[in-house]
């Protein structure tokens, strides 16, 4: 199982990689994690501007705290290469490899960015990845991806290249995407890394976004690719945790604390068992409260 250092990953932004302005200003939005395409978004033609303008933006510009990550092209194109040896040189964080289908092709993609770590003087193993998964044979091969690598560290719904290879389109209800939704959040979470849902391309239609939201939320997503920085402050809210989860966490959390410093590991708070998955969900309560200040970072109150 891949152990990673859990960070929350509620907002993966698409920054199309050929437009300087929105390369630039990227980090001033607040997502989680930024991620740079040089993919779907650029067109043939400016594969190699887009490459050039993202390696030269992750040296001059500060993006803060927020994780950098790049979707690549497909190992079906003539531009992976040069994308991974570019990337990895400028020190990305994570390479998003899309249309997956197979363990097999994490691994090429493992060995190349192992090879461009040496190459670069990068240390071996610092270079992250993780999968979008778009077609019927990804969702079917979705555990295998998941646990293909130790540098995995989630995988993706792509629903827009997904509905398309299951000859059938996305729908208000999300009916269509209840299996691979399924079986990405398993395979996520029997690798033990994070899972995010797929974009929603409807700018305009807010009520909508957030029934999706809400629903992926529900189904344990840790986050989703979002395409326009509007939408992330919707994200957050919906995985901003309410006052009483917050309050129950800040006691299991301080009544853990306690017994740990009495040796003891399980403890009983007000007639209910609090032990380990009790004390993990709780201290994943208080990440999200931190990250909407919520509480400050000894885990108080803010108050409003
Ligand atoms: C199926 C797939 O593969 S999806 C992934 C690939 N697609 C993408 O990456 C698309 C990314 N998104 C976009 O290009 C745009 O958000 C669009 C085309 C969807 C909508 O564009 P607009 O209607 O112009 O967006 P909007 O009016 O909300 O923009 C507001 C501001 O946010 C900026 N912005 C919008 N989207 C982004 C983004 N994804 N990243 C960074 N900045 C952005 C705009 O530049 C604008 O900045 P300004 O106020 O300084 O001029
Ligand atoms: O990763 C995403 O959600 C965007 C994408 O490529 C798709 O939907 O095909
Ligand atoms: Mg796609």
């Amino acid at each position: 199982m891949a152990q990673q250092e859990e960070r929350l990953r509620r907002t993966m932004m698409f920054v199309p990689g050929n437009n300087p302005a929105m390369v630039k200003d990227a980090g001033i939005y607040g997502a989680d994690s930024i991620m740079f395409d040089l993919e779907d978004a650029v067109s043939m033609s400016e594969k190699d501007a887009a490459r050039y303008l993202v390696y030269e933006a992750l040296q001059t510009v500060d993006y803060g705290d927020a994780e950098l990550v790049v979707r690549i092209n497909g190992l079906d194109t003539p531009y992976y290469e040069n994308d991974i040896k570019a990337m990895v040189k400028a020190g990305i964080d994570v390479i998003r490899l899309p249309k997956v289908e197979s363990a097999d092709m994490m691994l090429q993609l493992e060995a190349l960015v192992a090879d461009a770590e040496k190459e670069f003087g990068r240390e071996v193993g610092s270079t992250n990845i993780m999968a979008a998964i778009e077609s019927a044979k990804g969702v079917l091969n979705a555990y295998e991806i998941a646990k293909s690598s130790e540098r995995m560290i989630g995988i993706a719904l792509s629903a827009e290249d997904y509905t398309t290879d299951m000859k059938t389109h996305r729908y208000p209800d999300g009916q269509e995407l209840l299996f691979a939704r399924n079986m990405i959040i398993h395979a996520a979470r029997a690798a033990g890394i994070a899972a995010f849902d797929t974009v929603f391309t409807n700018m305009d239609d807010e009520e909508g976004f957030y029934r999706e939201t809400e629903l992926i939320h529900q189904l344990g997503f840790d986050g989703k690719s979002l395409v326009n920085p509007r939408q992330i402050e919707m994200v957050n809210k919906v995985y901003q945790p309410t006052k009483k989860e917050i309050e129950n966490a800040q006691n299991v959390v301080a009544a853990i604390a306690e017994a740990h410093a009495k040796g003891s590991g399980v403890i009983s708070m007000n007639g209910q068992m609090v032990d380990r998955p009790v004390v993990l969900r709780a201290e994943r309560v208080m990440r999200l409260a931190k990250a909407a200040h919520l509480v400050d970072e000894e885990g108080n109150n803010i108050e409003e």
